[in-house]
C-alpha cells in the first residue's frame, strides 16, 4: 500500500538553509501528525509545501498515492486542487465579514441552500451557534479560533493543515482549548498536520510527531515514543529531557547496559553494544529522592547526592543535585517538606534501569 502521505523533498533558500524533509506519514482519518521543533527547524517549509503555498525545488509529495508535485516530472498541484484545509497562525480571518460570511466564504460555487447547510452543521459542531452574524472582531481569541477552523473545514478538506492553532491565545485559554482541540481533531475525521514548537501542545495534539531541527527531520513515530526513546541528541533536548550526561558502555549482560558516568555505573534496559559512547538521558519525573540512609528499593540505581538549589513550578519543585554529575529531579511541595529538603542536604537520587535512555554520543 502507498504511505498515506509521502514527504520527500529538498528546498534550498538563498542565502539560507536547506530544509531537507524525507518522511513519511500515515495520514489515516483523525490522525494528527505534529511537526514539532524549535525555531527556525523547518516546519512551517513543510506545512507550506503541503499546502501548495511553496513549490520545492527538488522532491516529490504524494497523498494517498496521489501525485501533489515531482519536481523531475514539473508537476505542480495548485493548492485548490489539493482540498486542503488551512488555519493559519493568526486565523486571517476577513475582519470586515461575520462569522457565518467568514465560514462559507470558500463555498461560493455552491448554491445557496447548501452552502447554509454546510455553515450550519459546522457551527453547530464547533460549538458556535448564536454567533453567526458576529463580526470576526468581535470574537474571543478561542471563538476565532473555531471560526477559523469551520473556514477550513466547509470545502470538506482531504487534509487539515494547522499552523501553531493556539499561539494566538493567552495561557489560560491555550490550556482549556488544547483538550478541545484535540477531541474535535479526532471526531472531525480528517488527517491533520499541525506545527508546534510547544511540548505540552505536542503532546496534547499529536498520534505521530515529526521532529525537526536545523533543517531536517530528525524522527518520526507515535509521539509517546519519541517522548520517551529519543533517537539523538537534539530529539531528547527538545523534549524537554533535563539530565543528559556523556558516558561509555561498559558492558552488556542479560539485557541490562552497565554505563560509566564520572564515577558511576548505572544500569540501563537498553540493547547499545559495549564499548559505545552514548549520553545517558533521564527526565526528572523518573527520579526518586530519598533519605541518604534510605533502605534499597526496586530502583537499579542510587547516587548519593547534595541538593543545589530548590525551584517551585506551581504544584511541584525542581531539584537541582549534586552527584560528582549533575542531576535534575522534580518533586511535589509535599514530598519537599517531608523528606525537609534543602540546599545542601544530602539525599539519594533513585532510578530504575528503563528510566535511563542512551542515545549515540558521536
Ligand atoms: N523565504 C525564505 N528565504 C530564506 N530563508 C528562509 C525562507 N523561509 C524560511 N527560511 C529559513 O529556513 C529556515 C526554516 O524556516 P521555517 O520557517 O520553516 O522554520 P520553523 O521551524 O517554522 O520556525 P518557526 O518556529 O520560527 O516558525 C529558517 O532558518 C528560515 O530563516
Amino acid at each position: 500500500m502507498d504511505a498515506a502521505l509521502l514527504i520527500d523533498f529538498e528546498q534550498r533558500f538563498r542565502d539560507g538553509p536547506t530544509i531537507q524533509a524525507h518522511l513519511t506519514l500515515p495520514a489515516t482519518p483523525g490522525r494528527v501528525a505534529v511537526l514539532f521543533g524549535p525555531s527556525g527547524a523547518g516546519k512551517t517549509t513543510v506545512l507550506r509545501a503541503l499546502a501548495g503555498l511553496d513549490r520545492p525545488e527538488h522532491g516529490r509529495i504524494l497523498f494517498h498515492g496521489e501525485t501533489w508535485c515531482d519536481s523531475s516530472a514539473r508537476v505542480f498541484l495548485p493548492p485548490q486542487a489539493r482540498r486542503i484545509g488551512f488555519l493559519f497562525q493568526d486565523y486571517a480571518l476577513f475582519p470586515h465579514l461575520t462569522a457565518e460570511q467568514n465560514v462559507q466564504f470558500g463555498l461560493a460555487h455552491l448554491p445557496v441552500a447548501e452552502r447554509q447547510e454546510r455553515s450550519r452543521a459546522l457551527f453547530s459542531l464547533l460549538h458556535l451557534e448564536g454567533l453567526e452574524r458576529r463580526g470576526a472582531r468581535e470574537l474571543s481569541g478561542g471563538q476565532q479560533q473555531r471560526v477559523a477552523l469551520a473556514r477550513a473545514l466547509a470545502i470538506r478538506p482531504r487534509l487539515l493543515l494547522l499552523d501553531e492553532p493556539l499561539s494566538a491565545l493567552d495561557a489560560p485559554s491555550r490550556e482549556g482549548l488544547r483538550g478541545e482541540l484535540r477531541r474535535l481533531l479526532r471526531e472531525l475525521g480528517v488527517p491533520t498536520v499541525v506545527v508546534t514548537h510547544d511540548r505540552l501542545e505536542a503532546l496534547a495534539l499529536g498520534d505521530d510527531l515529526v521532529a525537526m531541527e536545523q533543517g531536517r527531520v530528525c524522527q518520526v513515530g507515535p509521539v509517546a515514543d519519541v517522548f520517551n526513546h529519543p533517537a539523538e541528541l537534539a530529539v531528547a533536548r527538545m523534549t524537554g529531557i533535563e539530565t543528559v550526561l556523556p558516558g561509555r558502555v561498559a558492558r552488556r549482560e542479560a539485557g541490562l547496559a552497565t554505563v560509566e558516568v564520572g564515577s558511576h555505573s548505572l544500569l540501563a534496559l537498553e540493547s547499545t553494544p559495549a564499548g559505545d559512547a552514548v549520553f545517558v538521558c533521564l527526565r526528572a519525573e523518573d527520579i526518586t529522592l530519598g533519605p541518604p540512609e534510605a533502605a534499597p528499593t526496586s530502583a537499579r540505581n542510587r547516587l548519593a547526592c547534595t541538593v543545589v538549589s530548590l525551584v517551585p513550578e506551581g504544584a511541584l519543585v525542581r531539584v537541582t543535585l549534586d552527584a560528582g554529575v549533575p542531576l535534575v529531579a522534580r518533586v511535589t511541595r509535599l514530598s519537599r517538606e517531608e523528606l525537609g529538603l534543602a540546599e545542601g542536604r544530602a539525599v539519594t537520587a533513585s532510578f530504575k534501569a528503563p528510566a535511563v535512555r542512551l542515545v549515540p554520543r558521536p
